[in-house]
């Protein structure tokens, strides 16, 4: 069965909305050009009425100690996916915070899954995300998708997810295709860069279940 977690979550409606609808796990941004941003006394309000078997997924890129350090103590993180961040860096981290780690991996091409295999000894799970265009804010939560079918015939390092472009009308397709284990999506449950909306969040867990 595949789960979902809904990334990006910055007001109580849309948490509460996520947990309803059977998200496996709900991911806070901690980055600020992002339109996700969430201060510490936010994040630690979101994380309040999280139920443990939820996973509360830190999101950052290439974070300091000290912002792992007050990111994780605020949001009671379990999980810290980490974007752009060298893979001696991810070591360290997880020795240092001793939490699951998600190395998000930017796709765009089949040679950029090599950069996957890197991560056997690193990371938890990889998080197949799509390469945002050259230049962007952000290296990811752009609504950017990638060619689900690189993964075709595809030796799995770890555990993983798949992320990109996702949204209700497409999540069906990606997961018959991809057999993903756990789907992430963000720009595709929102109105507006940074605003997510319970009825596309219910939609898209809806299409998950349904998957
Ligand atoms: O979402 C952000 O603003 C963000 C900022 C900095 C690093 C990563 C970010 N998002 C990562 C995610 O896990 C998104 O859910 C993923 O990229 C998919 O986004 P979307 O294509 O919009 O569904």
């Amino acid at each position: 069965m595949t789960t979902a977690k809904i990334c990006g979550l910055s007001t109580p409606e849309t948490v509460a909305a996520a947990l309803t609808g059977g998200a496996s796990h709900v991911g806070f941004v901690f980055f600020p050009p992002s339109p996700r941003h969430l201060s510490f006394d936010r994040a630690r309000t979101l994380a309040e009425p999280v139920p443990e078997h939820v996973g509360k997924v830190g999101v950052f890129v290439d974070p300091d100690d000290s912002l792992l350090a007050e990111a994780i103590g605020a949001g009671r993180l379990d999980v810290l996916q980490l974007h752009k961040t060298p893979p001696e860096r991810i070591a360290a981290i997880r020795a240092r915070h001793g939490l699951d780690i998600w190395a998000a991996i930017a796709v765009r091409t089949r040679a950029d899954l090599d950069v996957a295999a890197r991560h056997r000894e690193l990371a938890d799970r990889i998080l197949y995300d799509a390469k945002t265009p050259e230049g962007a804010t952000l290296p990811g939560g752009m609504g950017v998708r990638f060619d689900w079918t690189l993964l075709d015939g595809y030796r799995h390092p770890l555990p993983w997810a798949l992320s990109g472009g996702l949204d209700a009308g497409n999540v069906h397709d990606a997961i018959r295709q991809t057999r993903a284990p756990i789907v992430d999506v963000s720009s595709g449950v929102e109105s507006a860069p940074g605003v997510k909306d319970v009825s596309r969040i219910a939609a898209f867990l809806a299409a998950v279940a349904k998957a």
